[in-house]
Formats: C-alpha cells, structure tokens, sequence
C-alpha cells in the first residue's frame, strides 16, 4: 500500500482490491485527522467523503471524467488522492493548498467551487459540449443535501432531467448543512432514507441492480415498473432522472457496483448515497449543530479547540446578533433570517430564545432576501444575516424586490471584507460596489461595539433599506447590560482626531488600524469615521475637500465602486479639486487565501504602503506649496 504522499495521480486505485482499498480510506481519514488537528479545516464534510471519493476515483477515469465537487469545501481525499498530500501543512494559508478545487493546482479539478448549488449547472455545460464534440466521457456532479436546498441546482436538475443527457449526479446526503438540513426537500430526503418501502426498494433495487447489470437489455418499462411498483416514485424520477439509492456512502464495494452500473446508462442518472458527516472521529461524528464543519486547530485526544478568544472579544456576528436579541426583545416585529448560516452568524441564541421569529431558510440567499421584503411589506422588521460573499447571489433580489420598493428590511452583510483561508471564493469586498449604485440603499459600517449597537438600532427606527457590513473576526465587547442604546443620525461621519498636514478617511475597524498608524508614527493627521458609506457626510466631506490638505482614503474593499470612488464623484459633482485624493484599496483582481498581514502587503494595505503613501502626499504637498511660492515670486516679478 503507497504512503499518502507518494501518491501521484488515481490511477493505482485500478490495481487496489476492496480490501485495499477499505485500508487506504482508513490511512486517508487518520491522515486527514491528524493534519486537521494543525490546519483547521472543513474537517466534517471531509471525514464524511473518503470512501466516496475513493469509489469515485476508482470507477471513474478522472481527469477525463469529470467530478465537478459542489461547494468543493470536501475535497481533501480528492486532493490526496490526485498527488497533493504534501501540501496539507499549507492547507487554506497563504500561497498554500487551497481547500477548494483549484484549476490551477491540478488537472483533476476540472471546475472551481466554493459558492454552493452550482455543480449541476457546471456539469450541464460539460455534458453539452461532451454531446456536441461526440466526446464520451463522464460527467459527474457531487452535491450534498444543503447544496440540494439551492435555487441554481433545481434549475439545473429540471433542465438536464429534461434533457434526457448522460449525467451522473451523485446525491451526497449526511443530513446536514453547516448545521442540521432544513426545508421540505430534507424532509422528503429523510423519507427516502428510511421509509420501509425505499428499504425494501433498495434491496429490490439492489437485486435488480446485480441481475440488471447481466441483463441489461431489461427494458427500461421493465424497470421503471419495478420501481414504480416497489414504490413512490420520488421527484427526482419525476424530472427525468433514473434515480438510484438510497446507498451506504462508506461501503467501498456497493459505491462501486452502483457507479459501474450505472456507467452504462445513457440518461441522467441521480444517485442518492447516505454518508455521516464527521465519520471516524467522534466529536465530528456526534456533532449535530455544526462545531465541526469548519474548524481551526485542536486537540487530536479531546477534539478541545485550541483558539483561544480574548474573554473582553466578541466576533462581530455575536457583537451584532446580541444586539439583535436585545431588539427583538423590546420590538415584537424584528425577525432574524439566515441562509443557511446560522453558526457562523451567532444567531444560535437569537434562535434559542426567540424561535417563532427565526428562520433558517437553507442555503436560498435570494429567497432570503425578497423573503425579508414579504415580511416587511406586511409590517414585520426583517434582519437578514448574510455573509458579503454569498449576498452576491441576491443582487436582483436587493434592486428588483427591496430597494425599488423601498422596503424597510435590514441587512447584515457578515465577513465584510478579508476573510483568510476561504480565500478568493469568499472574501467580502464587493458589497459596497454592488449596492452603492441601487437607489433607496444605505450602508453604513460600525467601527466598534457600541456604534454598531447603536447603528442596528437606528436603522431599525429608521425604517430604511440598511445594508450594516461587519468582519470575520473579534473586536472589545464593552457594552454593559443595560446598555442604552442611541440613534445616530443618518449620513453622519464622526472626527477622531484631529491634525493639519492630511487627512485619512476610512470605515469599520481600519478606523482602529489607521488610528494606530497615526500613533506610532506621529503623524500629524486628521481621521475620519466614514461610518456612513451610503449616503456620504456632504457637509464634512465639503470642508474635507476644501481643506486642500492630502486626503488617503483607505478601504478593506474594492475600490472601483467602494468609498473611493464615491469621494471623487462627489468632488466632480461639487466641482471641487480632488487632485489631493489618495486611495488605498483593493485593485481590479481577486484575493488570495491567508492571513491578512500577508494578503494585506500584497494589497499594498499594510503599513509599509500606507507610509509611503503618506510620504508621497506630503511632498506633493510641500512641492505644491514651493511652486506656489515660485509662481507668487515670479507674479510679483512679473507685475512688479
Ligand atoms: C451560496 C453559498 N451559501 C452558503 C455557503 C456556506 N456553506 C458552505 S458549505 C455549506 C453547507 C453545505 O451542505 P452540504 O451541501 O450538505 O455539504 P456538507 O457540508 O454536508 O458536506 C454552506 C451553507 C456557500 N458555500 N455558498
Ligand atoms: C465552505 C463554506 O462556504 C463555509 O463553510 C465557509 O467556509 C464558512 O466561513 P466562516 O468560517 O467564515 O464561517
Ligand atoms: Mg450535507
């Protein structure tokens, strides 16, 4: 049997005996266990698909068939076994191994993840251009049960179901999504697994499946007969697909029978294979709310998590869904609303003790938000927890259904910003250039605890569309318990120190890391709050602008749209001189995974630029102050 590492590429599965193989997912999921332990990583997901990706690489001839992973969060023994066991240690860091499929990284990562439910649509995109070449190879989508619950996948699934195209969908149902699967489409999963008659189906199925495979002229009338008659024929035949299941996700050998077989239909194929999400390492295995989906490093005995956060921290989800609690408690009408995310949004509590007024409505980001819109135009006050990168889905959701209407809905747009080690898939730094342009959208970003406790707050009794964008990460919780919460006024920018050489302007927790700036290097600079980043602080700005002094912005997002851009245009508007306006931002490119002190010097973020910048501003400014001397001098010469 190889050592992990000397693995190159799938090919030696073709020589390995079920025994062998049955070995090797167990050198996988100790390896995967033990390296985890270091990293972090999406340990759950992973642990719950060895045997299947084993099976997989077995009975498929990757990369010429095509395995197109959904969400791709569950692609550690992918990689293992297609040569990248070496990189583990660099796993999710800095110019490491992504923890994601990478084209870049290997030719068997034939279509790039990270955002859910997309797969199908891919792998519809493969088959029809395989059918339009005469090529003949495989094409098979992996999706799991919470990626099922997105919109996109239904649509690719009615339309390939309608196709009649050879497609091969692998179902991977563990029951959970982050946390546990919601909606009617689990439910009907739940029935699937273990209703008597699929029970007995399966046998059945099973049995016809081994005669089938010798008589395989059975006609498909035959077996659809069968099976109609064994039992209630489910929604995925209804669309079209030939559906198989529900099977055992760590049986190596019926994984592998099951995709020989259906290897020889020309149809679309859907097959429903049951695996634990965790399985093989009981803190992951018995982990019912999502602890262990995506970890940091822990302790391999106890499964403890090594991180240890600050007691006087927060992360910023729990900052604002404490806020949120407290609301809820004095205003009937707020409602929390999460796709899907409800651990990484700290909503558990809000959940806990308010359940008749949160909902989770599964991995559906546009549903969630025109959702939101129903229940604001009915009176109700909709908070929608969403991560920045995944409200990218529901763009025409915000414009079509909530700003054009102008409909009352708040929005806490989670993991604004650098995310670290989901990297390019998941960073937050569109959202303002996204939402600015919209009409009717305000966004603001809270600097600290108590501004962001007082921000939900006004926009709730401000009864506006409000976009409050917040980081991954902590920040000083010191709000007390009777805390009193304030209104701030909309469009307002606050001064946190004054100086008369330049001026900084930024938003969010930079406000802290620019102030700290300031500090260690004396700089002699004015720094402004630009909690309002829709609608901007005209008055303020004016006076800014006309101070003539150099003014950095700086933002933790993309520049083209974000702050930046609104500054000029609002000095191109006034006609005022914006010739003194510096920018520090994020460039016209993705961002890569890592820690932020890595991502944020190849950003040009870090405070080697920012000096630099500073210098540079300065010296216009003393360049431009001497030739004003010099062309007063020559004035005077000239006219005497
Ligand atoms: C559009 C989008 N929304 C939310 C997420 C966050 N997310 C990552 S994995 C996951 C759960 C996926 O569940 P499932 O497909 O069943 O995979 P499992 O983790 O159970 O293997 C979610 C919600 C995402 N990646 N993309
Ligand atoms: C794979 C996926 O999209 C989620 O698991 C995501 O990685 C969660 O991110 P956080 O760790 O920031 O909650
Ligand atoms: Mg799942």
């Amino acid at each position: 049997m190889k050592e992990l590492t000397e693995i190159e590429n799938p090919s030696f599965l073709k020589d390995l005996s079920i025994d062998e193989l049955n070995e090797l997912s167990a050198n996988i999921r100790e390896f995967l266990i033990n390296s985890l332990s270091k990293t972090g990583g999406h340990l759950a997901p992973n642990l719950g698909v060895v045997e299947l990706t084993i099976a997989l690489h077995k009975a498929f001839n990757s990369p010429n068939d095509k395995l197109i992973w959904d969400v791709g969060h569950q692609t550690y023994t992918h990689k293992i076994l297609t040569g990248r066991t070496q990189f583990f240690n660099s796993l999710r860091k800095y110019k490491g191994l992504s923890g994601f499929p990478k084209l870049s990284e290997s030719e068997h990562d034939v279509w790039e993840t990270g955002h859910s439910s997309t797969s199908i649509s891919a792998a519809a995109g493969f088959v029809y251009s395989r059918d339009y070449k005469n090529e003949d190879h495989h094409v098979i989508p992996i999706i799991g049960d919470g990626a099922l619950t997105g919109g996109m996948a239904f649509e690719a699934l009615n339309h390939l179901g309608h196709s009649g195209k050879r497609v091969i969908v692998i179902l991977n149902d563990n029951e959970m999504s982050i946390s546990k699967n919601v909606g009617a489409f689990t439910r009907m999963l739940n029935h699937m697994r273990t209703s008597k008659k699929f029970k007995r189906a399966k046998r059945i199925s099973s049995s016809v499946l081994s005669v089938e495979s010798h008589l395989f002229d059975l006609t498909k009338r035959v077996k659809e007969s069968i099976k109609t008659f064994m039992m209630a024929r489910n929604i995925f035949e209804d669309m079209g697909f030939t559906y198989y299941g529900p099977i055992n996700g760590h049986e190596i050998s019926e994984l592998i029978s099951t995709f020989d077989y259906c290897k020889q239909l020309n149809e679309p194929v859907i097959i429903h294979v049951v695996t634990k999400k965790g399985h093989g390492y009981e803190p992951a295995a018995t982990d019912q709310v999502g602890v262990w989906h995506g970890v940091g490093p822990y302790e391999l005995e106890t499964g403890k998590f090594l991180k240890k956060i600050d007691e006087n921290k927060r992360s910023w989800s729990k900052v604002i869904s404490e806020a949120l609690l407290r609301l809820a408690k004095i205003d009937e009408r707020i409602v929390a609303i999460t796709p899907a995310m409800k651990n990484g949004s700290a909503l558990n509590q809000f959940a806990e003790e308010l359940p008749d007024r949160f909902i989770d409505v599964g991995i559906a980001e546009q549903h969630a938000i025109t959702f939101a819109g129903g229940l604001a135009i009915s009176g109700m006050k909709p908070f929608v927890s969403i991560y920045s990168t995944f409200l990218q889905r529901a763009y025409d959701q915000v414009s079509h259904d909530l700003a054009r209407q102008n409909l009352p809905v708040v929005v806490g747009i989670d993991r604004s910003g650098i995310v670290g080690g989901d990297g390019e898939t998941h960073q937050g730094i569109f959202d303002i250039a996204m939402l600015r342009h919209i009409p009717n959208v305000n966004i603001i970003m809270p600097r600290n605890a108590r501004e962001a406790f007082n921000m939900l707050y006004s926009a709730f009794n401000r009864n506006e569309l409000t976009f409050i964008r917040y980081p991954r990460g902590n920040t000083f919780f010191d709000i007390e318990d009777d805390f009193k919460f304030q209104m701030i006024k909309k469009g307002t920018w606050t001064t946190v120190k004054e100086g008369n050489e330049l001026i900084f302007i930024t938003y969010g927790p930079s406000v802290d890391y620019i102030a700290d700036i300031i500090k260690k290097h004396h700089l002699n600079a004015t720094l402004i709050n630009a909690r309002s980043i829709k609608p901007l602080d005209k008055q303020l700005l004016k006076k800014l602008l006309r101070s003539n002094l150099p003014i950095i912005i700086f933002e933790e997002a993309i520049k083209i749209g974000g702050l930046n851009s609104a500054i000029l245009e609002f000095a191109s508007d006034y006609k005022l001189r914006s010739d003194h306006i510096y920018s520090l931002g994020i460039g016209d490119a993705f961002v890569p995974q890592g820690d932020k002190k890595f991502v944020y010097k190849d950003l040009n973020l870090d405070e080697d630029a920012i000096l630099m910048l500073v210098e540079l501003a300065l010296l216009n400014k003393k360049n431009e102050e001497s030739k004003e001397k010099k062309d007063t001098v020559l004035w005077q010469k000239r006219n005497g």
